[in-house]
């Protein structure tokens, strides 16, 4: 069962990093550190791997000029078109292409349509155990210079721990994403292709600029 003392820490912790976050003017989640990102790098064409109901897509696409692209990926459309009235009302729903498919498929079909280098940014928040294959298909599919940004690279943290520090209990919840999400860590930290930089923002965010 759940300590109550342990939710409550909790509470005073996230409430204590929003505070401190919005005081600094630092982001405080992925939605507040994609839509600076973009509008810094003055991206025009993007694509979101793992959309649900479609928070950081909303994001995305508020951050992007008016003529500008996501190709949103998701084999859930139900979920999408949950948060798909929000996006309408937000004006936004035409710079968003919904493609409703797993993301190795979707994005092969985009480098055999020549699309090839033409991406400015790729954020990818959806199966772990596929993030080192999408790392291969986005290196080609996204720009020299662009950026290709992975969510949830702390797993609340648990990715630093060793087996021994973690209980039967706690294992069983957090599954088996921590040791994908850790190979994708060692991974990247060894990819000479990227510049790579870790963010303690929301779950972790790791942002890879592709060098060449
Ligand atoms: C954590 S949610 C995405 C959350 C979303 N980025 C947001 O900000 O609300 C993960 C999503 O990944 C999707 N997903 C799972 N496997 C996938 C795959 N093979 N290709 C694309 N999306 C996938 C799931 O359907 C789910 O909607």
């Amino acid at each position: 069962m759940i300590n109550p003392k342990s939710i409550y820490l909790c509470i005073i912790k996230i409430s204590a990093k929003f505070i401190f976050r919005s005081v600094m003017n630092v982001p405080a989640d992925e939605g507040q550190l994609l839509s600076m990102m973009l509008k810094l790098m003055n991206a025009k064409k993007t694509i979101e791997v793992g959309v649900f109901t479609g928070y950081s897509l909303l994001a995305t696409a508020l951050a992007l000029p008016d003529k500008a692209k996501v190709i949103a990926i998701d084999p859930d459309r139900e979920a999408y078109e949950v948060g798909l009235p929000f996006i309408e009302k937000a004006g936004v729903a035409h710079k968003i292409q919904f493609v409703n498919s797993d993301a190795v498929t979707a994005i092969n079909q985009l480098l055999q349509n020549g699309e090839e280098g033409t991406f400015d940014f790729a954020f990818v928040d959806a199966d772990k155990e596929n993030y080192i294959n999408y790392h291969e298909l986005l290196l080609k599919l996204v720009r020299v210079g662009g950026m290709i940004a992975y969510d949830n690279t702390l797993w609340s943290g648990t990715v630093a721990l060793a087996d021994d520090d973690l209980s039967q209990e706690w294992k069983d919840q957090i599954g088996e994403n921590r040791i994908f999400l850790r190979n994708l860590n060692t991974f990247l930290a060894n990819d000479s292709r990227i510049d790579l930089a870790h963010l303690s923002i929301g779950d972790g965010l790791s942002l890879c600029r592709r060098l060449h």
